[in-house]
């Protein structure tokens, strides 16, 4: 997979080189790219933003300058490419999003700044075949989209095939598959300030942790929740075996 970001603060992005994506890149696994906006600019202060019309606060990321930088990020192999622009306005990035994006071939970030990008940036791509998402990490503002396509490239790239050690570890987890929140989890000592390990998890019997750790998950769901419970399709409680 590949992955290019479009930012005026391509440092915000160098956490990418740590943990897991800083291995992928290593490995070959993920071909990520992080380049920064001003360099299609043309102006000697390198100006990226004007302001809106209709007038209000804050600055505008101009079209023609972001059209230069996607044309070319957008323009080379593979042939499909999906940009994903983060915005508080987008649709909500969950779990289902990271699994969907994590089987593209390749994925443009476009983070604005400011009052956000030109929204005909967006209907250009989209009218020139160019399937663009996008999508809010949550009902808050940051200054801008950095953080959010940190988010999203962690939540995609461990998905990747090869990317994280035991798949297994992927089913289980909050949001996984099961659709409920991940039941809780204690190593050693089994003795704590006073607290002790749920004895079941000592008992070596493994029908009996994994049932517990399913009544686990629902009774986390249901009291944190509970609009994933009436989320859950019948199939699914089926499918593990789980019973509300
Ligand atoms: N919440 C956000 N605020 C600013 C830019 C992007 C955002 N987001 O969630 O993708």
């Amino acid at each position: 997979m590949r992955i290019d970001v479009v930012t005026i603060f391509p440092d915000y992005l160098a956490a990418l080189d740590l943990s897991l994506v800083g291995k992928a890149r290593r490995t070959g696994l993920l071909d990520l790219r992080v380049h920064d906006l001003r360099d299609w600019t043309t102006d000697r202060h390198r100006t990226v933003d004007d302001t809106p019309f209709g007038g209000g606060a804050g600055m505008v990321m101009r079209p023609d300058i972001w059209g230069r930088a996607l044309d070319d990020v957008l323009g080379g192999p593979p042939a499909q490419s999906r940009l994903v622009v983060p915005t508080p306005s987008g649709e909500v990035f969950t779990q289902r999003h990271a699994e969907a994006l994590a089987g593209e071939e390749h994925l443009v970030f476009a983070c604005g700044r400011y009052e956000g990008i030109d929204a005909r940036v967006a209907e250009h791509y989209r009218a020139a075949g160019v399937p663009v998402s996008e999508l809010s990490i949550g009902d808050y503002v940051l200054n801008g989209g950095e953080v959010a396509a940190l988010v999203m490239i962690e939540a995609v790239a461990r998905l990747v095939p090869g990317m994280v050690g035991n798949p297994e570890s992927l089913v289980e987890e909050s949001h996984g598959a099961a659709g409920l929140l991940e039941y809780p989890v204690y190593t050693k000592p089994p003795e704590w300030a006073g607290l002790e390990v749920p004895e079941v998890l000592l008992s070596g019997h493994h029908g009996r942790v994994e049932r517990w750790r399913r009544d686990e998950a629902i009774t986390r769901t249901s009291a944190r929740r509970p609009d994933m419970i009436e989320a859950l399709d019948p199939a699914t409680l089926d499918k593990h075996d789980l019973r509300l």
